[in-house]
This record gives structure tokens, sequence and C-alpha cells, in this order.
């Protein structure tokens, strides 16, 4: 046989109307090759609806012929819409016979063997069409009704019979060379030919155990889920996929009983090679289950999982309790017939076994024969119990996962809590209650750890300082408004800083030399290694130099909030570069804090590009120091004393030329237009500096010493502009032409520019929904509270999505 074949499942949740047909053909197709067995079960409920047929005919019920009809219809129809008439009409012709064949069976005496054969249509139907739909997508495929060579006894937990199963699989498949071969699930034949089924969800067992016979290499599961989840998904909404399990914890879930994979499905493991991953049809992409052969030392439960209907059998024994039950346990699990879970009660000398409805019968038929042998006294079966577990190599060893399982069952109707000797499992048989909300609570309190976020923060100064102290009131809060483990891992001066990842508090940095140089690439080897989920990098420098590294932080997935306008106003192609970066490694660079303080400039453009709208022209009065200038200056004081003025009450930087050129309303007006869509370099934005030529070259004394000499210009401007009827303002422009300019110009006294506060900002936003009137958003644009304030704003941002 082939050496590189796969094996691929679809059951019933992934063929259950002709849609879900296609997305299989289209899967086949593209992630399987020629020789690869494809295994499906019935489609979506027909199982089901042929029970009920049986059931109904059982009872001499009319409903019956009924059931039937509308069966037959529903395959029929899958078979109109799959395929075109040609190919549909043999197939409707032969759905016409087995409607009679059906029938008559049903006539007939119904044992196991008829009734089996009933339901094996429901695999045949599948196998039959998504053969027929594959070769009509030049996909070529033929099927193989499984009852030709897997052989298996009747019983309710049937054995395949691999010595003889195996060679007439080898001369079915030589039959069939060059094509993908779709085979029915669930069904087997005796050694009379009569049919078996393998139980309700066998067809994943015959998926393992046909990929062992044929010695393929994988077998995939396809559901509707993408893999094993902490819980069943449809019950537990934040339930998370696991992307690896342990074959020995896949089993324990899957022996105490899950529809995502059948009892019996990791059995042929033990004498194959295959690997067994679970993916979803609906959505291939979503991720997937690997479960890997590899040990475990996990100390902790991975699942919860919980069985409906549950019977419970109590026995009692005439003499020697302990040896009896233990002899008899061992017994049953030697026939397959272990329960799920069992609870041994000395005192009382009984022994309670919980058993899933499919295997109880079969178990307490082979206790009635073993009764006498074990020296059993009696035998009570009770209904209408359920079986919550905990599965996960060591949870038994865990004392929080035990106690919360504790403390939560205890509130319930609990019969008994029982740990399996191997401790995979903690199992509670609990009278009958309705689950969902204790799967939910428990899950929540088992499995949603907290993320751990870590800070490190570059800039103490005047608002790295402000920003320390406004998270220090707030860390606790913020904390727990976003279940979150929020701590500050380090904070650093120009030259050297603190970093400890165990969190530093105010104190501390207050009290204690700092310990960690600020010399790269150091400092990032310390980084990588934090013990965090998520570690953000807050600049609230203006350093270029460390500007320089947002590329790395993004490369090691570090989120960044930033005051520092270099890199946003860097070269176009390094701009774009770290947004992807970022973006490839699923970190966020926040950066509210650069242009306008706290106001939300930079989020009401994110938020209308999102929402669909089209920034045309972004205008406005971007620096809080020549808006607090431009507003008082009234031609009667002397434009440099103003300057004089501002520098003395800290409004301006201490080279007050920083604000005066212009450079920083340019950097600001860059972010802006990048963040509105348009490609921009800063030398595409026209400036006008206010400092001539002749002043740039000097010292800062030397130019707060010259400073007269903008006087005269100055009052020029101001007193053409007024006798316009105009005034002057320092303005930045952009529009979608991607024109761009910064400077000094004369605007209309009453235009709502020239009516500010003294060192607000303005910001007007047109854009397609805002064409006529601009959105216009004012207010301080600088100062320590709002600039870390704004910071602060980023950081919930942070919080509030990757919590
Ligand atoms: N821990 C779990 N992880 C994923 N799915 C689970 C889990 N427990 C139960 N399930 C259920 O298993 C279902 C898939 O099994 P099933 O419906 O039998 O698929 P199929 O019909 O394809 O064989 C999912 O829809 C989900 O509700
Ligand atoms: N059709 C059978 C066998 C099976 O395994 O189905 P599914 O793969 O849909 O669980 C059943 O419903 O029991």
């Amino acid at each position: 046989m082939s050496v590189n074949r796969h094996v691929h499942k679809f059951g019933g949740s992934s063929l259950a109307d002709a849609g879900c047909f296609k997305r299989v053909a289209a899967i086949v197709a593209k992630h399987t090759q020629a020789q690869d067995l494809i295994v499906v079960s019935a489609a979506g409920k027909t199982t089901n609806r042929l029970i009920n047929i049986i059931e109904l005919a059982k009872q001499a019920d009319n409903a019956a012929a009924d059931a039937l009809k509308g069966l037959i219809e529903f395959q029929s129809k899958l078979v109109n819409e799959l395929l075109n008439e040609a190919a549909a009409k043999p197939i409707l012709a032969a759905l016409d016979g087995e409607h009679h064949q059906i029938a008559s069976l049903l006539e007939g005496e119904l044992n196991a063997f008829t009734c089996n054969e009933v339901l094996s249509f429901g695999e045949r139907w599948s196998a039959r069409l998504l053969a027929a739909l594959l070769s009509a997508l030049d996909c070529q495929a033929d099927w193989l009704d499984s009852r030709q060579f897997f052989k298996a006894e009747l019983s309710t937990q049937p054995q395949v019979d691999v010595a003889q199963s195996a060679p007439l699989l080898a001369s079915c498949l030589a039959d069939k060379p060059a094509c993908r071969v779709v085979v029915t699930g669930f069904i087997c034949s005796d050694s009379e030919q009569r049919t078996v089924t393998l139980g309700r969800n066998g067809s994943d067992y015959s998926a393992t155990e046909l990929a062992a016979l044929a010695d393929a290499v994988s077998t995939t599961i396809w559901s509707d889920v993408a893999g094993i989840y902490s819980a069943d998904p449809r019950l537990v909404k934040d339930a998370v996929l696991l992307e690896n399990l342990a074959l020995a914890e896949a089993a324990e879930l899957s022996r105490i009983g899950t529809s995502v994979l059948h009892a019996r499905t990791l059995e042929p493991l033990a004498r194959s090679r295959q690997k067994v991953n679970l993916r979803c049809s609906y959505a291939p992409n979503d991720g997937q289950t690997l479960i890997h052969r590899k040990g475990t030392n996990s100390h902790s439960a991975k699942i919860v999982t919980s069985v409906d209907n549950v019977v419970l059998l109590e026995l009692t024994f005439t003499q020697d309790f302990t040896l009896n039950a233990t002899a008899l346990l061992e017994a049953l699990a030697s026939h397959h017939l272990a329960p799920a879970t069992r609870h041994k009660h000395s005192e009382t000398g009984s022994l309670r076994m919980a058993y899933t409805c499919e295997l109880v019968d079969e178990a307490l038929a082979k206790i009635d024969q073993l009764a006498s042998q074990f020296h059993i006294q009696k035998i009570n079966r009770s209904e209408g119990y359920s079986l919550v577990a905990l599965v996960g190599a060591g949870v038994c060893d865990n004392p929080q996962q035990c106690y919360q399982f504790f403390q939560h069952l205890a509130e319930q109707p609990l019969e008994f809590i029982h740990s399996s000797a191997d401790k995979l499992s903690l199992c509670a048989v609990v009278r009958k209650i309705t689950l969902e909300p204790l799967l939910k609570d428990l899950h929540s309190h088992l499995f949603k750890q907290k993320t751990k976020l870590g800070l490190v923060v570059f800039g103490k100064g005047n608002i790295g300082s402000q920003w320390l102290e406004l998270f220090d009131q707030q860390q606790t809060t913020l904390a727990q408004q976003h279940e979150l483990e929020l701590s500050l891992a380090g904070v650093f001066s120009s030259k050297a800083g603190h970093l400890d990842f165990a969190g530093l508090n105010l104190e501390q940095l207050d009290n204690t030399e700092a310990n960690t140089p600020l010399i790269w690439p150091e400092l990032f080897d310390k980084l990588k290694r934090h013990p965090y989920d998520e570690l953000a990098i807050l600049d609230i420098t203006a350093s270029e130099a460390l500007s320089a590294y947002y590329a790395e932080f993004a490369r090691h997935g570090f989120h960044l909030i930033t005051a520092n306008k270099h890199a946003g106003a860097s070269e176009q192609a390094n701009y774009t570069a770290l947004q992807q970066a970022f973006s490839d490694h699923g970190a966020q660079w926040l950066s509210n804090a650069t242009v306008g303080a706290g106001l939300p400039v930079q989020k009401s453009i994110q938020s209308l590009r999102e929402s669909g709208d089209e920034i045309h022209a972004i205008s406005g009065i971007f620096s809080g120091t020549l808006s607090w200038l431009f507003q008082q200056y009234d031609g009667t004081v002397a434009f440099s004393d103003l300057l004089a003025d501002a520098l003395n009450q800290g409004l301006t930087e201490p080279d007050p030329r920083e604000d005066l050129s212009g450079k920083d309303v340019q950097r600001k007006l860059l972010i802006l237009a990048r963040e509105a869509g348009l490609e921009l370099e800063l030398a595409d934005i026209s400036l006008s500096s206010l400092v001539p030529e002749h002043l740039e070259a000097l010292s800062v004394e030397q130019f707060l010493d010259a400073m007269s000499e903008l006087d005269q210009s100055m009052l020029e401007a101001f007193n053409d502009a007024k006798r316009q009827g105009k005034v002057i303002r320092f303005l930045a422009t952009v529009n979608k032409k991607e024109e761009a300019e910064v400077g000094l110009s004369a605007i209309d006294a009453l235009h709502p520019f020239a009516n500010l506060k003294p060192c607000d900002n303005v910001f007007a936003i047109e854009s397609l929904w805002y064409k006529q009137n601009p959105l216009v958003i004012q207010g301080p644009g600088a100062g320590r509270e709002v600039t870390a304030g704004a910071i602060q704003a980023d950081l919930v941002s942070l919080c509030k999505s990757i919590k």
C-alpha cells in the first residue's frame, strides 16, 4: 500500500446540507491526493432520523412511512442541488429503489442486524454522493462500502477484526489505484455478512481504524469545530482551542465521553504510526488540534467536559468487598466495558459505576454474567444523572483546581467525585441538572487566567513623571477593570533606569538607585526575557535614538505607546515598514499623545476611516506655544517681549526656536496626514519658519539676546493683516491632493481659528461626511496633565484590546 496515504473524516456536522457538501468537496480537492481515503458519516441528522423511523416502525406507527419519505426527499434534494441532471439521474433512481428496500426491511423482523442495515444507508448515501460530486468536479473519486472489508461481530462495542479486515481492505483498494476513495464510516459486517455498526459517533473510530489498516500517516477529523477546546464551545463561548493535546489526555477525554472525539477513536493509535488532528470543515484556517504522542509534564486540567444522561449501577457484594469490586472493574475493563467513573464505598460495601446510556445495557449484561464469580449480591440501576469532569495530566495534584472543582460541585446534587488512578481526570456524578451554567462557571474559574501585562517606560521628565503619578493612582482600578495583572516593570531616564520584572512602585523609584544602564542591545536581551504575556514600551521621550529601536520592539511583539514624534514623522518607507512590523507581530503602536496632547485627534481620524469615511483635508493650529503667542500678540507689545514672557512661563521649549521654526508642527501635520491615509515625506510639507536664517546658527543665549530682531517683520505682518480685517495665526494644512504647508497666515478675524483660548490647539477635519462643516476638535494641546492623560488613554485602549 502507498506509504503516504492520508485519511480524512467528515462527520455529519460537516455534511449537513448541500453547501456543506460543496465545502467538503473543496477541502478534499485542496487537502488530499489520489489514494487518500475519505471517511464520511451520515449527512446532518440522518442517523437520528433513521433511528426514529425504526422506533416508529417497531411501534407499528404509520408515521414511519412519512418520516422515511421525508428523509428520502432530503437525500434527493441534496443530489439535485449538487449534481447535474445526468449525474443525478442514476443516484435518484438508486434512492428510489432504496426507499422500497428500507420500507420492506421495516415491515420485516426488526432485529439488531436489520436495524443496522437500515442505519447503514445514512453513511452509504453520503459516500456515494460525495464521490459523485468529487468526480463531477474533476477530482476523480470512487466510493467503498466499508462492510466489504471491516469485519466485526455484533456487540455494543464491536471490535474490528484486524487480521481479517486488513487483506480485504488491501484488495478493495487495489481495484481503485488512481483515485480518492470515499469510505463509509460507522458500518462493518460480521462473518455472515450481516451489518454491524460501531456505535453512535463510531465514524471517528472507523477513520483511525482504517488508517491503521491502510498504514496511513495521518487521520484528520473534520467537524464543525476547529478541534478540542477547553470546553464544548457550543456551551462555553470563551472556550479556547487547544492546539496540542497529549494522546493520554485526549484518550481520557474520549473515554469519559464527548462528541468531539468518540470513545474508541484513539485505540488504533497504539498499533499504527498515524498522527491524528482535528480541524473545522466550515473554517479550515481557524486552527486545529494535534494529538501528539509525547509525554506531558502538565500539572493541570485542560478541559472541562460533561456527559448528559448518565446511568448509575450500584452493586453490593456478599463478601470481600474491596477485592471483588477491584477484580470486577478489571474484568469489565478487559471487555472494554469500564465505567466512565466509579466510587467504592467501603463502609456500605457498595460500588457505584457511572455509564453512558449507550454502554450501560451491555455492561449490565456482562455484570450479570460475572455476578457469581465476584460474589455480587445486588445490582441497582438508576437513571437521571450527569457527569462533569476535569481532564488533564496532573489535575489531581493541582490543589487549586481540585479545590475549585470541589467547591463548585458541593453546591450541586452531588453523588460522588472520583479521581482517576492515572491522575488524568477528576469526575463528579450529580443528579441530572442543567449543565451549562455550571460548566461556564467552572471554566471561567479554572481556565480564565488573567493576562499579564508589563510596562517599561522611557522618559522620566516632565510628562513621564506626571504619567508615573497618574499610573500609580490608577494601576489597581485599571487592572481590575480589565481583568489584567498589570506591572510597572521598568522606568528609564536617558542613561539608566530601574528594571524589575517583579514590579516597581513610585517609592522604589524614588528611594533606590537605578539598577540597569540604558545600553542597547544589552537592554534588549533583558527585555526579551520578560515573564509577561504582553509587554508594552512607553516612549515618553523626544529621543530619535530610541525611536530607531521601534522595529526591534515590533519584532519582539512589544506594544508601543509613544509621545515621541520621530518615528511617526520619519521617511514614509520606514513608517510603512514599522506599521507593517507591528501588525505582523500582533503588536500595537499607539501614538495619540504625539499630536494635540490629550485631544482625540488620531483616534477620530482612525474611527472615521474605519467607518468608511474619507479624509479630504486637515487644518488647524497644532502648537500650543504658537497659539498662545499669536492669540496674545496685538502689536502693542513687542513680539520678543511676548516671547520672553512665554519662555518665563515655561510655555516654550528652552530654545524657543524649536517652536518658532514650525518643525514640530510640520511633524505633527505629517503624522496626521499619514493617519488620514496620505503618503508624504516631511520635505513635501512646505514650511515657513519664523526664525530668520541668520538667527538659526546662534547659541540659545545668543538667540535670546537677539530675539528683538523678530519684532519688525512680525509687526508688519500683523498690520498688513489688520488692514484687511484679518489676524495672523500659525497654521498647518494638508489636503487629499497632498498639498501641505505650515506657516504664518492671515485669516479672517471671525474665523474659528482666530478665536481660541490661549494655548488651545484646533484641528478641523474635512471629509466625505464632514464636507460643508468640518469636524472640529479643540482644546488644550499641550501640558503635563493632558499629555500624561493621552498616554494613559492609549494604555487603557491597549488594556481593553488585550484582556
Ligand atoms: N471540548 C470540546 N471541544 C470541541 N468540541 C466539543 C467539545 N466537547 C463537545 N464538543 C462538541 O463536539 C461537536 C463535534 O462533534 P460532532 O457533532 O459529533 O461532529 P461530527 O458530526 O462531525 O462527528 C462540536 O460541535 C461541539 O459542540
Ligand atoms: N452517523 C453515525 C456515526 C457517526 O460517527 O456520526 P458523526 O461522525 O456525525 O458523529 C452517528 O450519527 O452516530
